[in-house]
């Protein structure tokens, strides 16, 4: 008979770094959880409550579900918003977001691990993807999307660990070129000519859901990378069948391991650089002086919300 433990409901201890799990990751195994968050954010509810586990030193790391714990949101109805903004109240300083992509390149196999560099977004703009809006409007810098100190701790940390038949870890340095991600709307998978247009812009792997998780995170001044596990050749292959479900679902499933293993290598080593303030803190501040609405013609309302991500930047008058 399993021993069931009650879960806190409550935890007031910052939180400064989060693990965000994709398709196929609803938890993760080496973590016990110590308490169950279900949190109300200006911008709604997230995918899922936020689970918070120690380490064995006793840091904090939360996580959450992005499709929800069974999986039932479309990557075009997942609270992006809620969900950022629910890790930011948290203290959330580092996010490392797991996503199982296409690849749109012979040489990244199945299983194989990818840490893109830059981003091209094919979202349709039915997303909700900015915490700004009329009357409170702001630009964050979006040129470098993911943060260039995560992309290398992955590269230089994770390729050793990975095991099974000649998976692989590219990162921008293996590749000796940008790791493009191409982030689609979805649900269906894209056509022939779409994936084929993808591979002649550059496109190296390709999901659903990249956009607008990773533009929010760099609005709310949170570090934010993508680890993805490679789990289809998407559909510009002639030679092959497209991209399915089941494909996607079996690569996952056989290579799980890895992901567990990527994520409890990359916690253990960000500990005491999070704590130590070397990584998490390039953003701070980067977000008080961008906005652009002068303080007179600034809408009450959005100003409330905003508070919620920064309640020291801008008084509410
Ligand atoms: C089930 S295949 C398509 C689905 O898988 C990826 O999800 P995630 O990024 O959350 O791991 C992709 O983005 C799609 O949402
Ligand atoms: N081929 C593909 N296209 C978009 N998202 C995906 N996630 C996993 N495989 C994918």
């Amino acid at each position: 008979m399993p021993i069931m433990t009650k879960l806190a409901h409550e935890f007031h201890e910052p939180v400064l770094l989060a693990i965000i799990g994709g398709t196929g990751l609803y938890s993760l195994a080496a973590l016990k959880p110590i308490a169950k968050l279900i949190i109300s954010t200006p911008w709604g509810e997230p995918s899922s409550p936020i689970t918070i586990a120690r380490t064995s030193s006793g840091f904090p790391i939360a996580f959450l579900a992005r499709h929800g714990p069974h999986h039932d949101l479309l990557p075009s109805d997942v609270p992006y918003r809620a969900n950022i903004a629910a890790l930011k109240g948290l203290g959330v300083k580092v996010i490392l977001a797991f996503s199982a992509v296409g690849s749109l390149r012979e040489h990244i196999k199945p299983r194989d691990f990818v840490v893109p560099n830059q981003i091209i977004d094919r979202t349709k703009g039915i997303r909700s993807s900015t915490f700004f809006c009329k009357g409170f409007v702001a630009h964050a810098g979006f040129g470098e999307p993911f943060d260039p100190k995560l992309n290398k701790l992955i590269g230089d940390h994770c390729r050793e660990i990975l095991q099974g038949d000649g998976v692989k870890l590219h990162t921008k340095e293996t590749e000796g070129k940008d790791v493009i991600l191409v982030c689609m709307e979805g649900p269906a998978f894209s056509t022939r000519a779409e994936s084929q247009l993808y591979r002649s812009w550059g496109g190296d792997v390709i999901n659903m859901s990249c956009i607008p998780e990773s533009k929010l995170a760099r609005e709310a001044e949170i570090a934010y990378q993508m680890i993805c596990m490679s789990t289809d050749y998407d559909s510009w292959n002639e030679s092959e069948e497209p991209v399915t479900v089941e494909q996607v679902v079996g690569n996952l499933k056989a290579n799980t391991d890895n992901a567990h293993r990527v994520a409890e290598k990359l916690i253990d080593l960000l500990e005491p650089k999070i704590k130590s303030g070397e990584i998490g803190g390039d953003l701070d501040g980067s977000m008080k002086f961008s906005v652009s609405t002068k303080k007179p013609a600034r809408d009450r309302r959005a100003a409330i919300k905003m508070h919620y991500l920064f309640p020291n930047y801008w008084p509410l008058e």
